[in-house]
């Protein structure tokens, strides 16, 4: 992609109203622009991080088993009567009313709607264990969003629910996603710790929370510290080895590790001082087991091998996808802007002309730009008329993990600069060897 051509409408200054670095560099780098209040749109540059993070998640979700489905955003009060929620889930609820005066709903999340699916289609044993999960947009009307997309009233998520006869079987379940989400988050470059957390209007009576700490998080979390030195495991897992799937579970719980809500003063105390984590944090995903709580009201029965009929065992499982967008931004940041991890980066290279008007300058970027994009390599180039200073300065401010400068100083000795974001290294080299770097 050429910069001039580019719908990237960056900005100077620190916007006002944004109180946390994710929000101020996402509106200054022309990621996102606020629609209404917890309501946005995503821009060319915000909306390829979206579309990566969100493939991650699919990819995780799809190696564990589970299965991708798509409900609507719309729903029908109808179910959530039946569960009972409708009046309860209070006023996050955004109410609609149709033109044939039907009341419906901006799903907040689908517990009732998915467990309504699965009960038309499962009659038995033979039926579960199921896990259907899709990504789509949500409505909370929070009474105060904020902090750009972290906290917003429409939001992108994961939502995943599983099916399965019993308890035991719940719980491998929710094993699966627990692993699942290690991998995911370790993908998308960021330490989430897996906390006990609260349940809150989802329900049930087991729930993880997955946190990252970060100063401008809204969970205040405690832990040992030898839980952020946990590496999440190897490459593969077998999903149906329930056992090696327990075990990996075993080992990050058994290290103390709690939100606010579930923190237990006594045992903290007793881990030695120096090795004790009080942070504030993000959470990116919380996980539930809750049992019969929808499928029990909403008659979704399924026949035992005895014949007999019991209310199938559920859990459900989120990752906000949007938040993720904010929170990596929040994770992995310097003075200059945005680092992403090269996982989630919109461009994998920034490339920069520093005299444009020079043709020997223009030809050689031309060139490395034409043949990076033929060997499929995500680059953008800047290729505007503005000074060297200006174009660092936004180049360093997007985040993208590697840039590459053509200059005519460089070029007279036959070498580009290759600096890694991240780092800050730079180092010459011969176009080809650069080019080599990236095909
Ligand atoms: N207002 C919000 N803005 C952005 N992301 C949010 C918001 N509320 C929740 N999330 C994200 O969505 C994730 C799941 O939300 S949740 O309420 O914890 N869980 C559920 O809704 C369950 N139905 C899981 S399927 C959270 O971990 C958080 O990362």
């Amino acid at each position: 992609m050429r910069l001039s051509s580019y719908f990237m409408p960056t900005l100077k200054e620190n916007p006002s109203e944004a109180q946390i670095v994710s929000h101020r560099l996402m509106l200054r780098a022309g990621m996102v622009r606020q629609a209404s209040a917890g309501i946005y749109s995503w821009l060319p540059m915000g909306f390829r991080v979206l579309k990566r993070i969100e493939q991650i998640v699919r990819e995780e979700q799809n190696a564990s088993g589970a299965q991708e489905v798509l409900m609507p955003t719309i729903q029908s009060a109808d179910l959530w009567r039946e569960s009972g929620r409708y009046d309860d889930y209070g006023k996050e609820m955004l109410r609609i009313v149709d033109r044939h005066d039907r009341e419906m709903l901006y799903g907040p999340t689908n517990e009732e709607l998915i467990t309504d699916i699965f009960k038309g289609a499962a009659k038995s044993w033979r039926d579960v264990p199921r896990n259907l999960y899709h990504i789509q947009w949500k409505f909370r009307d929070e009474v105060r969003p904020r902090f750009g997309v972290m906290r917003g009233r429409e939001f992108l998520m994961k939502d995943a629910y599983s099916f399965d006869l019993s308890k035991e079987a719940a719980r491998h379940s929710y094993n699966k996603m627990f692993v699942a989400y290690l991998r995911t988050f370790a993908r998308l470059g960021l330490k989430a710790i897996p906390m006990r957390a609260d349940t809150g209007p989802i329900g049930g009576d087991l729930s993880h929370e997955f946190i990252i700490l970060a100063e401008t998080g809204e969970s205040q979390v405690y832990c040992h510290r030898d839980v952020l030195e946990l590496d999440v495991l190897g490459a593969d897992i077998d999903f149906d080895d329930q056992a090696t799937v327990q075990g990996v579970v075993d080992r990050w719980t058994a290290i103390y590790a709690a939100t606010d809500e579930k923190h237990d003063e006594a045992a903290y105390g007793a881990i030695p001082e120096e090795r004790r984590v009080s942070a504030r944090g993000i959470e990116v995903g919380h996980i539930f087991y809750f049992g019969s709580k929808y499928s029990k009201p909403l008659g979704a029965m399924i026949a035992r091998p005895d014949g007999e009929t019991v209310p199938v065992e559920m859990g459900s499982y989120g990752i906000g996808v949007s938040r993720l967008v904010g929170a990596i931004i929040e994770a992995s940041h310097d003075e200059r802007g945005i680092i992403w991890p090269e996982s989630v980066a919109p461009f994998r290279v920034g490339l920069i002309n520093l005299r444009v008007g020079d043709a020997a300058c223009s030809a050689a970027a031309t060139g490395i730009y034409d043949t990076l994009r033929k060997a499929g390599v995500e680059v953008l180039y800047d290729d505007r008329d503005e000074s060297p200073g200006a174009k660092f300065a936004s180049m360093d401010l997007i985040g993208l993990p590697w840039q590459l400068v053509v200059g005519p100083r460089g070029l007279a000795q036959g070498v580009v600069e290759l600096k890694e974001r991240r780092t800050g290294e730079k180092q010459e080299l011969p176009i080809d060897a650069a080019l080599a770097r990236f095909t």
